[in-house]
């Protein structure tokens, strides 16, 4: 059995000296646990939650280490407390707002998806520059214009930029001004964002051709084991 992680037990720790791949893992281990207390489980040992979680229970048990505590042996984890410890340290222990820049093929889709609000994040508004979609309506919210992104109502966290290559710049440095602190870039091209944003570069292709590359090993097996490739 793992250890009881209290909620408060990222009390003290620096979100920046957590390595990005632990950072990474968490999102996984937070829907893993939240599942299963949603079946009324209240603890979860850790290699039941590694497993489900697709990782081995050495690297869960250090990537939870991270986010501060060690607490009680041989009960498993809490999964409210460790859920609650999760959402705390991930920023979403209140919902983080999402705005979508491009309500074209890829933008319409995403903002038709209503997987976003059980992870905590809250579609707020999606925006665009042809006026033959403003006002138009994508899933339950309404196209707006770009320009009111600077005085929208509502502070936006996130963006997903879903523009052509060529608009994406202008449109990052819009959302920056407005306040926005993270942009999930789809366009590909560079962002030169102010250090008050982190961007994140998406491409589906570069994942496909690194996926190529493994397919066409013949001699080594294309899972070599969660320890060698994971930590
Ligand atoms: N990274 C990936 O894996 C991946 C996959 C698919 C698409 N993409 C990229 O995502 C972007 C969108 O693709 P798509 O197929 O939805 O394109 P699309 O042409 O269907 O949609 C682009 C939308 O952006 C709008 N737009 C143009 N300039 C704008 C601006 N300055 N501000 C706001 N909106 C603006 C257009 O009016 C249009 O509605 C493209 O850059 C594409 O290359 C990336």
């Amino acid at each position: 059995m793992g250890e009881i992680l209290s909620a408060n037990s990222i009390e003290g720790v620096v979100r920046k000296d957590v390595p990005e791949r632990v950072i990474s893992r968490l999102p996984i281990y937070l829907q893993t646990v939240e599942t299963i207390a949603a079946t009324g489980q209240s603890t979860i040992s850790s290699e039941a939650l590694a497993a489900r979680s697709g990782v081995s229970s050495s690297i869960l048990r250090k990537d939870l280490s991270q986010l501060g505590r060690s607490g009680r042996r041989g009960v498993g984890y809490s999964c409210e407390d460790l859920a609650s410890t999760l959402r705390t340290f991930l920023g979403l222990d209140r919902a983080r707002t999402v705005a979508i820049i491009g309500a074209g093929r890829l933008g319409s889709a995403l903002a038709d998806y209503a997987g976003f609000k059980r992870r905590g994040l809250s579609l707020t508004a999606i925006f665009d520059t042809d006026e033959a979609k403003i006002g138009t309506v994508i899933g339950t919210l309404p196209v707006s214009d770009l320009t009111e992104l600077s005085t929208w109502p509502e502070d936006i966290d996130l963006v997903v930029m879903a523009v052509p290559a060529s608009a994406a710049p202008a449109a990052a440095h819009i959302a920056a001004d407005a306040g926005v602190r993270g942009i999930l870039n789809f366009a590909p091209t560079v962002l030169d964002a102010p250090d008050s944003v982190r961007v994140h570069q998406v491409d589906l292709a570069s994942e496909l051709q690194v996926l190529a590359y493994y397919s066409a090993l013949d001699s080594a097996p294309l899972n070599p084991g969660f320890e060698e490739h994971r930590n």
